[in-house]
């Protein structure tokens, strides 16, 4: 069944246009995280989704029912915000319990609501606090529970986990993890700027820019195939090398120029009158590494800034070009290579290629 459609969703605020029309598609069940720069439109979305804001023209449905003019109450969503919204006097328990009273809900039906969702997420020692005697982790517990309890179809949450710690975002990321898991048919829609909660959490992600859907795929498929470069560069950190370059054989298998007398041959396809035009190539930092005798090389120069990090070690080589440094993350700690000059390659499967408009040759 399919927990939630939206159908050419489109919002203005006035004269200005934030949202240009959003096809999607989420099954019951799913979990979707949206993610994009600041701005593009993330949580406007999901707000929408909750109802708490308008929606300007195009169709939503919940479970098959169009809710476009449907009130939030009505919905069966629950929303958790990155601000935890709990009620400071009152406990634990009375803020989970509050929307349940407030909806005429049974006393004993509520109690085991309470009971049940603060077990799934190791609140029973807390219910009689007040949410000033808890950790901001635990603050955000208390709103996951409160929301758990309404027994939502749609869960939406909007950066939950931005304002805990580093060590406390992955404690409680690994808790809506399991709590995903624990409510296998509801829906969950996640809005982040963390890579590693998108990666982790999601079984798809929407890459959103500028109002419009970039592209919708499983993590991996985002990581391994982006749609184009505005994908490419987004997922993964460091970001993807793109380097400016022309095809000069196009066919089954495709040869680039990166200047000089570097031609690399790549086992992507592109049509053969697209000999002779510009392209950008890509490769991701963690694909390159140290070239042995007889390899074929991809970047040659002299190693700038490097930045151990411990479990990687981050080389800005700076290319004989004058390009943007290329970045090439190598695994562990790697030792005086400041100043040298080294020469990096990638296995073939590794190498990208996106035409003149950004669109990546490899089929999505
Ligand atoms: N009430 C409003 N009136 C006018 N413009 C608005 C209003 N609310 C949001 N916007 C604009 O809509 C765009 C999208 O905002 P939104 O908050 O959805 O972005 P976002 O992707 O969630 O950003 P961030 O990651 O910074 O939270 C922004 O350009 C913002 O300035």
């Amino acid at each position: 069944m399919t927990g939630l459609v939206l159908k050419d969703i489109r919002k203005s605020y006035g004269p200005v246009k934030v949202l240009h029309g959003i096809d999607l598609q989420i099954e019951k069940g799913e979990f979707v995280v949206f993610v994009g720069p600041s701005g593009c439109g993330k949580s406007t979305l999901l707000r929408m989704i909750a109802g708490l804001e308008g929606i300007t023209a195009g169709e939503m449905q919940i479970e098959g029912q169009r809710v476009n003019d449907v009130p939030p109450s009505k919905r069966g969503i629950a929303m958790v915000f990155q601000s935890y919204a709990l009620y400071p006097h009152m406990t634990v328990y009375d803020n989970m319990a509050f929307g349940m009273r407030i909806a005429g809900e049974d006393k004993a039906e509520i109690d085991r609501r309470v009971r049940s969702a603060a077990e799934k997420l190791q609140l029973e020692p807390y219910l009689d606090r007040l949410p000033k005697a808890l950790s901001g982790g635990q603050r955000q517990r208390v709103a996951i529970g409160r929301a758990i309890c309404r027994n939502p179809k749609v869960f939406l949450f909007d950066e939950p986990l931005s304002n805990l710690d580093a060590a406390l975002r992955v404690a409680t990321r690994i808790e809506i993890a399991r709590l995903n898991e624990s409510m296998p048919d509801t829906t969950m829609i996640y809005v982040t700027h963390d890579q590693v909660e998108a990666m982790t959490l999601a079984d798809r992600i929407v890459v959103l820019s500028a109002g419009r859907v970039e592209q919708v795929g499983a993590p991996l498929e985002l990581y391994e195939h982006p749609a184009n470069l505005f994908v490419a560069k987004f997922i993964g950190s460091p970001a993807m090398n793109i380097v400016p370059t022309t095809i000069v054989e196009a066919g089954p298998t495709t040869t680039v120029s990166l200047g000089g007398d570097r031609n690399i041959s790549l086992d992507i396809a592109t049509p053969p009158d697209h000999k002779g035009r510009k392209a950008s190539f890509g490769v991701r930092p963690e694909d390159l590494r140290i070239a042995t005798e007889g390899e074929h090389a991809l970047f040659s120069g002299t190693i700038g800034i490097v930045e151990a990090l411990g479990e990687v070690t981050l080389l800005h080589l700076e290319e004989l070009s004058g390009e943007d440094p290329v970045v090439v993350k190598l695994p562990g700690i790697v030792r005086d290579v400041r100043g040298k000059t080294l020469t990096f390659t990638a296995d073939a499967g590794k190498l990208h290629l996106f035409d003149a408009d950004g669109h990546s040759y490899r089929k999505a």
